[in-house]
C-alpha cells in the first residue's frame, strides 16, 4: 500500500508540475489562496502574538482589501500553514497539529452556508469548518410534539451509548424547570442576548416554539462533535425544516403519539407545565402532526405507542440494533507539519512534502484524499482521508 501511494505520488507531481504547487513561502505568519477575483490571505497578524488565523480578502479588481465577518470557531495560530483551494467554494488549510481536527480544516467562501450568511448581512463571509477523517455518522434529529417522548427517548439513546451519542444543546427564553440544569438541559438566556448571538451568526437554526425562543448553536453540535462523538438534536418542526435545508446532512426523525388523547395524558402526567402551556401544547401539536407527517421533511415517522418497541425501532434506524456495539470514532494521527514544506493538488489528491520547500527533496509526504468531501459549515466537513503516510527518500 505505501508504494502503491509513493507511485501516485510521483506520478501526479510528473503530471502536474510542481510549479502549481502551493509553497509554504510566507512560512511565518501567512498563506494566499485565488479563487475567480479574490484573493484570500489567511494567517496570523502582522506579528506573532496574534492568537487566532485571521483571514482577509484582495479584490484584483479593484484593488480594495476586506476584512470579512469570519464565522465558526477559528483556529489558533502558527507557523507553517498552507492553503489549498478546492471546488472553488472552500480552502483547505494544513496546520501542525496533534490530531486531524488541529490539523486539517476548512475555510468556506462561497458553501451554502456562506452565501446565505452572505445574502442576510450583505457583506463579506467566511466560516470555518474542521475536517473530519471518514464518514462520521451524521446527525440525528429528533422531532414531534410536546409530550410525545422525545426526550425519553434520547435519554435511553444516551444512556445505553454514552460514547457514541452527545446531546446538542439549545438555547432557549423559556424558563428552566424544577430538575433542568443550565448548559445541560438548555442554555437559558435571555431574548435579547439570543437575539442577537442570532444576528451575529452563532445560530444553526431557531425558532419561535409555544411563545418561546429556542434554537441550536454552531458551538452546541461542534461540542459534541469535537468529542467525537453522533450530535442528537430535540428541534421542533420549524427548526428541523432548517436543518433539512442547511448542509448538516442529518437524518430527520419525527415522533407521533399513538392518539392525541394518549398525547395529553402523557403531558398531564409530567406535571411540568400550567393548564395554559398545556393547551397551548395541544393546540400546537395539532399543527406539528399535520406538517410533520405531510411535509416531506422527515426521513423517518416513528409511533411512540410502547416506549421499548419505539426505541427498538429507533435504533434499529440508526443502525444500531442490538447490544451496545457503540465503538467510538478513532482516533486518527495529526500532521507535525514543518514550517518548511509545500502542498500540492491534483484532481481529488493533495500532496503535502514535508522537510523542505523544495517537493522533490522531501523526505515525507502525506497524500489526502477530498473526493468525498460532504457537508460544511456550521459544524465540519466530513469524508476526508488520510492514504497511509509515505517515507521515503528521493534519490
Ligand atoms: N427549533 C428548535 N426547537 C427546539 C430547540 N430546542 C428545543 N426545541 C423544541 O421546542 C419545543 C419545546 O421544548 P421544551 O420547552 O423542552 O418542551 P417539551 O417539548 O414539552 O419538553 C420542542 O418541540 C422541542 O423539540 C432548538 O434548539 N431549536
Ligand atoms: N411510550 C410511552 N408511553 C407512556 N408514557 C410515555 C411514553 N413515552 C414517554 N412517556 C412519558 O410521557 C411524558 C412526556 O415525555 P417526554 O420525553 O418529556 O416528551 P417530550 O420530550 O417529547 O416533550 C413523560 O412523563 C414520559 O415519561
Amino acid at each position: 500500500m505505501g508504494e502503491d501511494t509513493a507511485f501516485i505520488v510521483n506520478d501526479l507531481q510528473n503530471q502536474i508540475g510542481f510549479e502549481n504547487g502551493l509553497s509554504s513561502k510566507f512560512k511565518g505568519c501567512k498563506t494566499t489562496t485565488t479563487i475567480g477575483d479574490k484573493t484570500y490571505v489567511i494567517g496570523g497578524g502582522n506579528d506573532e502574538s496574534t492568537l487566532f488565523v485571521e483571514v482577509r480578502i484582495f479584490y484584483q479588481a479593484t484593488g480594495n482589501w476586506v476584512t470579512p465577518i469570519v464565522l465558526g470557531s477559528k483556529p489558533n495560530a502558527c507557523k507553517g500553514l498552507s492553503a489549498i483551494s478546492l471546488n472553488d467554494d472552500r480552502i483547505l488549510i494544513i496546520k501542525k497539529g496533534p490530531t486531524p481536527n488541529d490539523c486539517i480544516l476548512f475555510l468556506e467562501v462561497d458553501t451554502w452556508f456562506v452565501r446565505e450568511q452572505k445574502k442576510t448581512r450583505g457583506t463579506e463571509v467566511v466560516a470555518w469548518s474542521k475536517g473530519v477523517m471518514g464518514d462520521a455518522e451524521k446527525p440525528v434529529v429528533i422531532s414531534g410534539p410536546s409530550g410525545v417522548g422525545k426526550g425519553t427517548l434520547i435519554s435511553m439513546l444516551m444512556n445505553e451509548f454514552p460514547s457514541m451519542f452527545g446531546f446538542s444543546v439549545s438555547h432557549t427564553t423559556r424558563a428552566p424547570r424544577g430538575v433542568e440544569k443550565d448548559g445541560v438541559d438548555y442554555h437559558f438566556t435571555e431574548q435579547t442576548i439570543m437575539d442577537k448571538e442570532i444576528k451575529d451568526g452563532k445560530f444553526v437554526e431557531h425558532a419561535s416554539v409555544h411563545g418561546n425562543l429556542y434554537g441550536t448553536s454552531i458551538e452546541a453540535i461542534e461540542v459534541v462533535t469535537d468529542a467525537g462523538k453522533r450530535c442528537i438534536l430535540d428541534i421542533d418542526v420549524q427548526g428541523a425544516r432548517s436543518v433539512r435545508a442547511s448542509s448538516l446532512e442529518a437524518i430527520l426523525i419525527f415522533i407521533c403519539p399513538p392518539s392525541m388523547k394518549e398525547l395529553e395524558t402523557r403531558l398531564r402526567r409530567r406535571r411540568t407545565e400550567t393548564e395554559e402551556h398545556i393547551l397551548q401544547r395541544l393546540r400546537n401539536a395539532e399543527v406539528e402532526m399535520e406538517q410533520g407527517k405531510s411535509s416531506g421533511i422527515f426521513d423517518h415517522i416513528l409511533y411512540n405507542d410502547n416506549l421499548d418497541d419505539c426505541y427498538e425501532s429507533l435504533k434499529k434506524l440508526l443502525g444500531i440494533e442490538g447490544a451496545a456495539t457503540a465503538t467510538q470514532i478513532s482516533a486518527h494521527q495529526g500532521i507535525d507539519l514543518p514550517a518548511d514544506h509545500s502542498v500540492l493538488k491534483m484532481d481529488n489528491k493533495i500532496i503535502i512534502n514535508c522537510g523542505t520547500p523544495e517537493p522533490e527533496k522531501a523526505t515525507e509526504r502525506i497524500v489526502l484524499d477530498v473526493s468525498s468531501l460532504k457537508g460544511g459549515a456550521p459544524g465540519r466537513t466530513r469524508g476526508l482521508d488520510v492514504l497511509p503516510l509515505t517515507h521515503f527518500e528521493m534519490a
